[in-house]
């Protein structure tokens, strides 16, 4: 997979030269290329914002750096974080990794100028992405933590891909909660049913905590689960 990411904070990024996704980038599969967005300007001062059209506070990005930027580096699909883009899930995460060449496009200020999205849009696929009901600088962090979402699920980046079936968001449920040894520690027991050895009972017992879980911290996601997937113990759960 490509990835072209667009900033005026190149040194952002230096969080995704560590760790699991430093390896796919050495590993070649992952072939990231991180830019700055003054490369496409051409004033001494290396402008990239001006006031805004209809006046209120701050300033926005010129369309011109970014349409040059965009240019350069594309096509492929461009993923703008903003707060006003459709919430980011695991199933856009799935999705996303599928795709050959994706150009994350970091905002700041208070925001890019909407024409730079509308042009990007007349030729290639366009996709602006929330993380959430709040507001960051700018888009930096969120592509961080979509470059984290994402990677993870390349193949051969993850040493254990079934880590990928039983996680939360997998399967549509939350995961069950998770203990190692010492079997006691500070009078609190590891529950018996996982030291017994029987694994049909531990996968019971583990799918009961899930159902749980999800019941009581996210009703949504429980209403969301397809009933089909429910057994008839499911639903004495
Ligand atoms: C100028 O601000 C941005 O470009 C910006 C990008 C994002 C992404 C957020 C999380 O969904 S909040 C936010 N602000």
């Amino acid at each position: 997979m490509r990835v072209d990411i667009i900033s005026i904070f190149p040194d952002y990024f230096a969080p995704l030269e560590l760790s699991l996704i430093g390896k796919a980038r050495t590993t070649g599969l992952l072939d990231l290329s991180v830019h700055d967005l003054r490369t496409w300007t051409s004033d001494v001062h290396r402008t990239v914002d001006d006031t805004p059209y209809g006046g209120g506070p701050g300033m926005v990005m010129r369309p011109e750096p970014w349409g040059q930027a965009l240019d350069a580096v594309g096509p492929g699909t461009l993923v703008v974080p903003s707060p006003v883009g459709k919430p980011f899930t695991q199933a856009d995460a799935y999705e996303l990794a599928a795709l050959e060449h994706l150009i994350f496009a970091c905002g700041r200020y208070e925001g890019i100028d909407q024409r730079v999205i509308d042009d990007a849009a007349s030729r290639m696929p366009v996709r602006e992405v929330s993380l959430g009901d709040y507001v960051l600088f700018g888009g930096e962090v969120a592509v961080i933590v979509i470059m984290e979402a994402i990677t993870r699920l390349l193949p051969g980046v993850l040493g254990n891909a079934d880590s990928l079936t039983e996680e939360s968001h997998a399967a549509g449920l939350l995961e069950a909660p998770v203990y190692t040894k010492p079997a006691s520690w500070r009078d609190r027991e590891v529950p018996d049913i996982l030291r017994s050895g029987d694994h049909g009972r531990i996968a019971r017992w583990r799918r009961d905590q899930s159902l749980s879980r999800t019941a009581s911290r996210r009703p949504d996601m429980m209403a969301a689960y397809p009933l089909d997937h429910l057994d008839k113990a499911d639903r004495k759960a």
